[in-house]
């Protein structure tokens, strides 16, 4: 038995879309806000499948953390409209990079990996920003902005996985439990 240890539907969606059986469980641990982008997405991870493998014995838990850099700058999910405009705004006309730390936890064994995928914004107007944050399609993503939503019109180019600017790296998730002897996938 398989459990997501995450509340975000975009990773549901992502699992179900391969054909994963699973049960999911949002964990409430305390996330780390400090250290390199790398760092922290894979703690992140790490901290949010231990929790929940911590009462749920011979089940295998898959935690992830998704996070936006600059270089090692971090944004995480803004805290209001205002913080997702100043964000967008530091976006817009550059590349950055997106993190997701990925965790598997079975019993006391565990398994992390992480992906980054670089990520070209198109130079946006102040109107574009503020009509953009007004949506509310922001709020609960890393970097104030969703590839697979409205935003999806400001990217110009990505360099590496898509599923892992959505929430989860679904090939590194894959090999990772292919390495822990875990069936992600029923296979024939
Ligand atoms: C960059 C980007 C992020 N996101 C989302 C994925 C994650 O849900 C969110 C980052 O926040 P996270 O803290 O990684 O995850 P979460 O709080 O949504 O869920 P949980 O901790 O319970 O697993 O940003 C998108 O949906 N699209 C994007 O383009």
């Amino acid at each position: 038995m398989i459990i997501l240890a995450s509340a975000s539907p975009r990773r549901r969606e992502l699992l179900t879309q391969i054909g994963c059986e699973f049960i999911f469980e949002p964990s409430e641990t305390e996330e780390v806000k400090t250290g390199s982008p790398k760092k922290l997405v894979c703690e992140n991870a790490l901290l949010k499948a231990g929790q929940i493998a911590a009462t749920h014995k011979d089940m295998w838990v898959i935690g992830a953390d998704t996070v936006v850099a600059i270089g090692e700058e971090v944004y995480g999910k803004p805290a209001d409209e205002a913080d997702a405009i100043s964000m967008l705004r530091k976006l817009s006309g550059r590349s950055h990079q997106v993190y997701t730390g990925i965790a598997l936890v079975y019993n006391d064994k565990y398994w992390q990996d992480f992906s980054v995928t670089e990520v070209e914004m198109a130079v946006l107007t102040e109107k574009e920003i503020e009509r953009y944050a007004a949506s509310g399609e922001s709020l609960d993503k890393a970097g104030s902005y969703a590839i697979q939503g409205k935003s999806a019109v400001f990217i110009k180019k990505i360099d590496g996985s898509y599923s892992n600017v959505v929430g989860l790296p679904l090939h590194k998730l894959y090999a990772l439990c292919k390495k822990a002897g875990c069936n992600l996938i029923e296979e024939n």
